[in-house]
């Protein structure tokens, strides 16, 4: 994706992300969880299969299991019945056996015949309309894999289909790695909580529960510090107690370049800037340090804009990617393929943008409309996007021209 000619002073949003991505280190330490406590955690370690899989000769349909050189014209006799969860029986020469989905395949038999494919006559005596493969509907032990075959790496994310694997294999209890503690602080004085009376010149602070939540879905244990005042001293003790109970701070305004911005300074002050800076609009004043906490690296922050939907670009783009590195979970590209653009508008100078939009499916290709406003500021573009068109700075939207879009869906955790 072309970046176009960025602002001095600010990083490449890819050479800003994959700074994240590699200063993410996995929270040392691993658990023992049981399978029912495992769901979304991350592995700590690779796991092989202790069993075969299947574990035994079973059939894959109710029917009849027979020796398909033995299918005649005559019939074959019903001599057994095999329910599932029987003992492995033998077919004796001649006789078929009543057979139900997941019963062990008597020895000698070789093809199983779903019973719609078979009539039984006065006698009892089975007849099968048309061919029989030799090993027909017969799941075979180990056909998907063996005992000591590689079954999940370290790092995998315990979703559904992976515990129901696990649990197949009759693994009760897995090691996975430590939950993210994340510190979250708001910080300005002009922020009061939803369901406090509004006030001139006051802000609801809707970062808290927009970052909270992300958080929490991306699997995080969030410490929730509330509201700081913007001021250094507060900053201080709030960045200090969220150093000494969290693996990783996460703080919303004050980034910018305000002598109200307390921030960096202060972040700075108690440890270390990384950087601070991002050619994105949305999400300017993205900041990245480290908290002196007496280890070799420190306790790192990550300083969100104030601006709500810059906070949220930021959490999509950059802050995310890092939290997944600490949680040993694999960070892939961004993911972008060429949609048309319904609309024409003015490019942004020196800053990549990422428009909040819409797909309309109506017409014969996708088209991508504004979501709403495009103010940084703005929530409900932001409610109602399918997505980002990421435009290259200085680059002017013109209706009918393809450019890249970001699904939102690859943000979601
Ligand atoms: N002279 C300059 N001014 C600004 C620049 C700049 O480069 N030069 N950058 C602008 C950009 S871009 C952004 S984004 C904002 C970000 O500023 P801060 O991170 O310092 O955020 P604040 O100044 O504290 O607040 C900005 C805005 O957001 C509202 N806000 C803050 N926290 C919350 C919250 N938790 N929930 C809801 N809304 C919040 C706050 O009331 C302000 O309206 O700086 C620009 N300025
Ligand atoms: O990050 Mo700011 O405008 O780019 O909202």
């Amino acid at each position: 994706m072309s970046c176009g000619t960025l602002a001095r002073g600010l990083l490449d949003l890819e050479v800003a992300r994959a700074r994240m991505i590699a200063a993410a280190e996995p929270v040392p330490g691993e658990e023992r969880v049981t399978l029912e406590q495992a769901s979304r955690r991350v592995l700590a370690r690779d796991l092989s299969a202790r069993l075969d899989m299947p574990g035994i000769d079973n059939s894959a349909m109710d029917g009849y299991a027979l020796r398909v050189a033995e299918v005649s014209g005559a019939g074959l006799p019903v001599v057994l019945r095999v329910p599932a969860g029987a003992e492995v029986a033998v077919l004796p020469e001649g006789g078929c056996a009543r057979i139900f989905t997941g019963a062990p395949v008597p020895e000698g038999a070789d093809g199983v015949v779903p019973q719609e494919r078979v009539r039984l006559d006065e006698a009892g005596r089975v007849h099968v309309s048309g061919e029989t493969r030799l090993g027909a509907n017969i799941r075979r032990r180990g056909e998907e894999y063996r005992t000591g075959d590689a079954l999940l790496p370290a790092g995998w994310i315990l979703d559904a289909a992976a515990l129901a694997m696990l649990a197949s294999q009759g693994i009760d209890e897995v090691p996975v790695l430590p939950r993210l503690k994340v510190a979250l602080i708001s910080t300005g004085d002009e922020l009061i909580e939803p369901g406090e009376p509004f006030g001139p010149g006051r802000v609801y602070n809707s970062n808290r529960v927009m970052l909270k939540a992300l958080l929490e879905r991306a699997d995080c244990d969030v410490l929730d510090l509330g509201i700081i005042a913007d001021d250094p001293a507060s900053l201080r003790e709030a960045f200090s107690a969220a150093r000494d109970g969290a693996d990783l701070v996460v703080c919303t305004g004050g980034v910018s370049v305000g002598e109200e911005d307390h921030v960096r300074p202060v972040l700075d002050e108690l440890g270390g800037l990384w950087f601070h800076g991002v050619a994105i609009k949305p999400g300017k004043p993205f900041a990245f340090g480290y908290l002196d906490d007496g280890s070799p690296k420190g306790v790192p922050l990550i300083g969100l804009p104030g601006n709500p939907v810059a906070s949220l670009v930021g959490w999509h783009l950059l802050a995310r990617p890092f939290v997944q590195g600490c949680q040993g979970r694999a960070v892939g590209p961004l993911q972008h393929y060429r949609v048309c653009a319904g609309f024409s508008r003015r490019g942004s100078p020196g800053r990549r943008e990422l428009l909040r939009v819409v797909i309309d499916w109506q017409g014969d290709r996708p088209l991508a409309l504004l979501a709403g406003g495009q103010g940084s500021h703005m929530l409900h573009a932001a409610s109602q996007a399918h997505g980002y068109l990421m435009l290259a700075a200085d680059t002017d939207v013109e209706e009918g021209h393809e450019y890249p879009y970001l699904p939102a869906g690859q943000f979601v955790d």
